[in-house]
């Protein structure tokens, strides 16, 4: 077992850093069906061609690599222990080399460990089986479509959809209403496993396991098949789209379980993965520890469509969206003038310095001083991926986090420092609009999960507050050159995500009928 240890870093690295064929080619599906002189178009595009910058950077493909989940299958009597020491190291190893952020999170005390070992991290289940050879597969599911996973316990009403029962029609309403209530939150287009009956806690396994299947496999449960197939067309007409930004494509894949329940107890659990599903496994000789087999086709071997109209093209001063806004340079500090004269729709491309803040800074913020002046400020929800060398630091991965999270906050602090853009992904609530609107601010949708894409459009890192909170959590002050972003929430009370949200809202009613009776 020389080599398992060696093995372990490579499946992590390649889960993180490079997409399997099989979510390839449902993004090239999706990016096929999507008009691509719309915003879901151009953010398909730039999901794609993130995809290609991971692969050849060999760099995470999101910032957040998420709870690191092995599945370990061994023959009888391998030495577990062992196995999950070398698991260990090579998460650690893979931490230091910038593949995973540091991810584990003391709950109480906010403390991240650093390196992604604490209780309950990571996620390692055993099993043992027949076979001579061990299986390993490795799932890095994010936090942001991590918090869209739901469980719903039968019979129950749903908004739009009425009397779910416990019967195969009442789970048919239960997936649609959760790919509706992730809205553009989990990073859509995305996937889905869903796991019907067990307990609360067998019942998210199950749906987690649905997850490791093949894109392409077909249900042996006939009833299940016909239920995937019917989910995938009919959620699609949902109209929330990539990023919820509306659109043709809101789902990319559906995989359906089922086992046995309590006569008390029917629960449908739902987990929802973002369109960086990030799933690899292993084949490994036991004697030896060496890879034998990768178990889920190599992303290498599938091309992503050439990226045409990506918002890279659209910041080089191309057409932008076609119809939908205008494209405006924006540099740093903002004025309200400028400000007010954005409207929904609109690409932006910010140049010179922005500051990253999450939930522990949002926190902080209400009744502390800010570092620095944030007056005219832009602040990016962003919890990168950083490395420090002899010349200082350095971003390997900056995609947006789900700004939702700041809700509570994000307006009082807008208007206590003066900030007049907010960038993330997913949209704000009314609090913040309202703010907005009063206050003379914008909140800018980036492209989820295109953490290499926006990467590189950090030409300097110029300092950092608040290390003690975690790479994540810092305030990182970050020069920048070229970052795209959509306006998807102005200072005239527009919002496109209220806007959708009640668009699909209306979409969901229309699968209230029965369907499977
Ligand atoms: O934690 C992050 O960086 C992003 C998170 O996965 C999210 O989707 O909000
Ligand atoms: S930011 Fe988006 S793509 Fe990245 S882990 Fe979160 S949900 Fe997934």
């Amino acid at each position: 077992m020389k080599h398992f240890e060696e093995s372990m870093y490579k499946l992590i690295v390649e889960t993180s850093t490079n997409l399997p064929g099989d979510v390839r080619r449902a993004v090239n599906r999706g990016r096929a069906a999507e008009d691509a002189a719309t915003r879901a178009g151009l953010a398909l595009a730039t999901i794609a061609q993130n995809i290609e910058m991971a692969e050849q950077e060999v760099s995470p493909i999101c910032q957040d690599t998420g709870m690191p989940t092995f599945i370990v299958h061994t023959p009888v009597g391998a030495n577990q222990i062992e196995m999950k020491r070398a698991i260990y190291q090579a998460v650690v190893r893979a931490t230091k080399d910038g593949k995973l952020r540091p991810n584990s999170v003391d709950s109480l005390t906010g403390a991240n460990s650093g390196d992604n070992l604490g209780p309950g991290t990571p996620v390692i289940h055993f099993e043992q089986w027949e076979q001579d050879k061990i299986d390993v597969r490795l799932i890095l599911k994010g936090g942001g479509c991590e918090n869209k996973n739901i469980q719903y316990s039968l019979p129950t009403e749903l908004e739009g959809l009425g009397k779910a029962g416990r019967d195969l029609d009442g789970i048919r309403k239960c997936i649609l209403h959760s790919i509706y209530q992730a809205q553009g939150q989990g990073c859509s287009a995305g996937f889905i496993g869903v796991g019907i009956g067990g307990d609360r806690t067998t019942g998210y396994e199950l749906a987690k396991q649905q997850l490791f299947r093949h894109l392409d496999d077909v249900n042996p449960n006939e009833d299940l098949a016909k239920l995937e197939d019917y989910i995938l067309e009919n959620a699609n007409k949902l109209g929330i789209g990539t990023m919820g930004f509306g659109g043709e494509v809101t789902l990319l894949g559906c995989k359906i379980g089922v086992m046995n329940r309590l006569p008390a107890s029917f629960f449908v659990s739902v987990a929802y993965n973002c369109w960086a599903f990030r799933r690899q496994g292993v084949m490994i000789e036991p004697a030896t520890g060496e890879i034998a087999e990768w178990l889920y086709e190599a992303g290498n071997e599938v091309r992503m469509n050439a990226a045409s109209e990506t918002a890279a093209a659209a910041a080089a001063g191309s057409a932008g969206v076609q119809g939908q806004g205008r494209e405006i340079v924006l540099q740093t500090p903002i004025s309200e003038e400028q400000i007010r004269s954005l409207r929904v729709g609109d690409v932006v491309v910010i140049r010179g310095e922005m500051h990253t803040g999450r939930d522990a800074l949002h926190k902080y913020l209400m009744d502390h001083d800010a570092p620095i002046d944030l007056n005219g400020a832009v602040i990016y929800h962003c919890g990168p991926v950083m490395l420090k060398d002899e010349e200082g630091w350095h971003v390997k991965a900056a995609g947006p986090t789900t700004s939702i999270r700041e809700e509570p906050y994000q307006g009082e602090i807008l208007k206590k420092f003066g900030i007049r853009a907010v960038i993330g992904k997913g949209g704000m609530g009314p609090k913040t609009l309202q703010a907005l609107q009063e206050h003379g601010g914008v909140y800018l949708n980036a492209i989820g999960g295109a953490a290499q894409y926006y990467a590189e459009c950090i030409k300097k890192v110029n300092g950092v507050d608040f290390m003690e909170f975690g790479i994540p959590e810092a305030m990182w002050h970050l020069e920048v050159d070229g970052f795209a972003a959509i306006v998807t929430m102005d200072s005239h009370g527009n919002s496109l995500h209220a806007d959708v949200s009640k668009d699909s809202a209306a979409k969901l009613a229309m699968f209230k009928d029965p369907v499977f009776s």
